[in-house]
């Protein structure tokens, strides 16, 4: 086999406190976070030498800088791979959106350049990898619904819940991640008691159980400079959303819904203010079929 179509789905963060500041600069977290089915198409083509990435999105870098490339690179460099690859990004995932877009086409291509390259290496092994690439990596290599603690790397899979009708809303703003972290104001002596309250509700098993526990410490530095972003919540809110919360560093909002036909009417009333709306599904592991995640 030298070619392969596969899709690579976006996350929400559910639950996110940052505990502490570490030497390196980068934050110890404990997150809950969820896949959901909003996704990018990628095709894969074994060539050569070269690492070549095309992309319909503009936005999106075709050379060194793309989390592809990088993934791509360090497999090829690490074990010595002798062949290239050619890849085919699909956009439909918004770009810088706090959804891991980017990560999940990194660890896409990690899966499958590891089973294409013939590599044979284990899940941990391209966990391993994958955070070095990008601290969300390591969560979209093991989808589902996971307790993601350290940078982000070290995971525990929580019971799958309900699937749960979700709007996203991504304003036209942009956020750095790294900026977002720098601005934020740690409290001393975090323990990570919301996330605790929030896999509580999940191993509850109901949608209602996780409501109260909806967590995203970033929230507020993200909001502090784009106001806008409590508007949506607020929108969201009084069009019926059970639950809203910005995903990781921002900018987008997700309203949880009650129902298929909630999220429909909340769906449509937000897309005369928004161009960037989405309505979607939780996305669990039982979802996966046969085939992976394979497309045609
Ligand atoms: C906000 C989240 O999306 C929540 O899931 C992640 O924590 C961020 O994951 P990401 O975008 O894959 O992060 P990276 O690309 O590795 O890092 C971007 C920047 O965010 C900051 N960063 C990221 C993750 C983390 N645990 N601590 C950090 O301080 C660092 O300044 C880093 O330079
Ligand atoms: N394959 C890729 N897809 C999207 N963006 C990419 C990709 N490779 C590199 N980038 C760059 O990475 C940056 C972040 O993109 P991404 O869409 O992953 O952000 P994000 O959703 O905020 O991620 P996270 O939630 O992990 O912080 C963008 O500025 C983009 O230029």
């Amino acid at each position: 086999m030298n070619q392969k179509r596969i899709k690579t789905r976006a996350k929400i963060n559910l639950a996110l406190e940052v505990l502490k500041k570490r030497e390196d600069g980068y934050h110890e977290v404990k997150m809950v976070m969820q896949t959901i089915d909003l996704y990018d198409k990628m095709e894969f083509k074994i060539i050569p030498k070269d690492i070549i990435i095309h992309s319909n999105h503009k936005w999106v870098p075709k050379d060194q800088r793309n989390i592809v490339y990088k993934a791509a690179k360090l497999l090829q460099k690490q074990y010595r791979v002798q062949q290239g690859v050619e890849i085919k990004i699909y956009k439909n995932i918004p770009v810088s959106a706090g959804l891991a877009g980017g990560s999940s086409n990194g660890a896409g291509t990690l899966k499958v350049l590891n089973e294409l390259w013939g590599l044979h290496l284990p899940l941990k092994t391209l966990i391993e990898h994958g955070k070095r690439i990008g601290a969300d990596i390591p969560f979209c290599l093991l989808e589902g619904t996971a307790l993601a603690q350290g940078i982000g790397e070290i995971l525990h899979p929580l019971p799958s819940l309900p699937p749960i009708w979700l709007i996203l809303v991504k304003p036209p703003i942009y956020v750095s991640t790294a900026w977002v972290y720098r601005n934020l104001n740690l409290n001393k002596d975090k323990q990570g008691s919301e996330v605790y309250s929030m896999i509580e509700g999940i191993k509850r098993g109901k949608i209602e159980e996780i409501l109260p526990y909806l967590y995203n410490e970033l929230e507020n530095v993200t909001i502090s400079a784009h106001p806008e972003i409590a508007h949506i919540k607020k929108r969201l809110r009084q069009l019926g959303a059970m639950g809203v919360l910005m995903s990781g560093s921002g900018p987008t909002v997700f309203g949880i819904c009650k129902d298929r036909e909630s999220a429909q009417f909340i769906y449509k009333n937000m897309k005369k203010q928004y161009r960037e709306v989405f309505m979607v599904k939780t996305y669990n592991k039982e979802d996966i079929c046969d085939d992976g995640n394979r497309y045609e």
